[in-house]
């Protein structure tokens, strides 16, 4: 089993660079699927497990997907008769293999897709994909595990309120509606960098989405749409984890590519906690302090603009480093506070009331095994370690290579002593150097 081992202790300094955005080329991945001429080109495409699972979903779909990861460009040809079944293996991985289910609908007048079921972060229901759906004449079925969806003809444009802003129900109703008869009108709709990044691209091949980045998305419906290209969005959140590595660490780090207009709650908060941060061209100078002039905070997740709960347990490392109360309190998933069990194994002093999470600092972190819970906690377990006193083995690397390319590379070319093994053996090597720096040091 792989582990990450991170020896806590040194500051980061130099430049690191941001991929394009997990959360918007899943979508982006998912909508080409409504091209029916021509191939749809997307360029700054991470290379990460979310993106070969989309892909092999397409692909079993009989789609053509060439995936050249050394340039970072995906060519997808679904020009042809598809097959619109998305089995559960698939969608089991990575629940964005929903986003197959609208254009699916849109196109073919039929998609059944296995239900994606809970997480480790929350049940995660997607109700409200399916009355978009339905509010747009499809038939919808639930059962033995799937959700197949059935229109006679195309898809009837339909005003749809959303109950909560989802991301991907606004997604999914948005792609479907691109090839409905009439207009559709998406009301308390996401409003997320991705949503606008994927109504670019619908645009681009032939669709009629305007409010992309607002409350009310409008889609009028067009017969055909054709593939194009499209370079995706840099990812805010791997932005924001890096930015937390340099205030965790008091260290001075470049984030190439961040784009400041997408992290402003993230800049905000970061600046009350004494961090400095700086606007340059093309990215974001992050300057720690140092940690006994880190503060205390306190933070709310939200839907965007608001503080992104993908960001909440990276700044909960942080915070356990800052001095005074902080609290989290987690407002969009219920149950996303499994880390904080894996924190306190690192001498965490915290406590969980309700949706909120209470921490007293500065905690002394001290090196320990940990478990990831889910993607953003495995980051943020790695980037405690970076404060913690001795060696952080992390394991269930899964769930990070799901959304962080090169994640401890990356770190490592910042001055993090960091590396990954593969097995035991490498294990008992690490364990006799910390023994060789424990006799060092005493
Ligand atoms: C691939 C991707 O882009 N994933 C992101 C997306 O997930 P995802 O699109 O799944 O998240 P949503 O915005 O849909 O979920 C937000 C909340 O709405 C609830 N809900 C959602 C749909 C629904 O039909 N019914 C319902 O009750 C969810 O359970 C959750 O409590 O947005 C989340 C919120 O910013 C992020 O954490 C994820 O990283
Ligand atoms: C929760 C996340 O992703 P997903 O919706 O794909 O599980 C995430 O990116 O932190």
């Amino acid at each position: 089993m792989e582990k990450i081992i991170v020896r806590g202790g040194h500051q980061l300094n130099g430049t690191v660079k941001v991929e394009g955005a997990k959360n918007a080329v899943l979508p982006v991945i998912a909508a080409s699927l409504l091209a029916s001429s021509g191939k749809s080109i997307i360029n700054d495409v991470p290379v990460l497990a979310d993106v070969y699972t989309i892909n092999e979903v397409l692909r079993n779909l009989n789609a053509e997907v060439l995936f050249d990861a050394d340039k970072n460009t995906i060519t997808i040809d679904a020009s042809m008769d598809l097959l619109t079944e998305a089995p559960f293996e698939y969608v089991r991985k990575m629940r964005a293999s929903v986003l197959v289910l609208g254009p699916l609908l849109a196109r073919f007048g039929h998609a059944n897709v296995a239900m994606p079921g809970g997480c480790a972060i929350g049940s995660r229901p997607i109700d409200l994909h399916l009355k978009g759906f339905e509010a747009m004449g499809a038939e919808i079925h639930v059962g033995n595990g799937y959700v197949e969806a059935k229109a006679n003809g195309r898809l009837k444009g339909a005003k749809i309120y959303l109950d909560m802003p989802s991301v991907g129900a606004t997604e999914n109703i948005m792609m479907a509606a691109t090839l409905a008869e009439g207009v559709t009108i998406i009301e308390n709709s996401a409003k997320e960098p991705e949503i606008v990044d994927l109504a670019n691209y619908l645009n681009k091949m032939g669709a009629k989405v305007v409010g992309a980045g607002t409350e009310t998305i409008r889609i009028e419906g067009v017969e055909e749409l054709h593939g194009t290209d499209h370079a995706i969005i840099p990812d805010r959140i791997e932005a924001g984890t890096f930015m937390v590595a340099a205030a965790i660490t008091g260290g001075n780090v470049f984030i190439e590519n961040a784009e400041s207009d997408h992290l402003r709650s993230v800049i905000s908060k970061l600046q009350e906690m004494n961090v400095t941060i700086i606007e340059e061209n093309n990215g974001l100078r992050v300057i720690g302090p140092d940690r006994e002039n880190l503060k205390a905070t306190d933070i709310k997740t939200l839907p965007y603009p608001g503080f992104p709960t993908d960001m909440q347990s990276q700044m909960m490392a942080l915070m356990l480093q800052a001095k005074g109360t902080s609290v989290i309190t987690e407002t969009v998933f219920e149950n996303r506070f499994m880390h904080v069990e894996e924190f306190r194994r690192m001498n965490a002093q915290m406590k969980i009331e309700g949706r909120s999470v209470i921490m007293e600092g500065p905690c002394d972190l001290q090196g320990a095994e940990v478990q990831a819970t889910d993607l953003r906690a495995a980051a943020a377990l790695i980037l405690a370690g970076l404060a913690a006193d001795g060696y952080t083995r992390v394991t269930e690397l899964k769930h990070l290579d799901r959304g962080y390319v090169n994640f401890e590379g990356k770190l490592r070319g910042l001055g993090a002593d960091i590396e990954r093994v593969a097995d035991d053996d490498m294990i008992m090597e690490v364990d006799f150097d910390k023994s060789t720096m424990i006799a060092k040091l005493t």
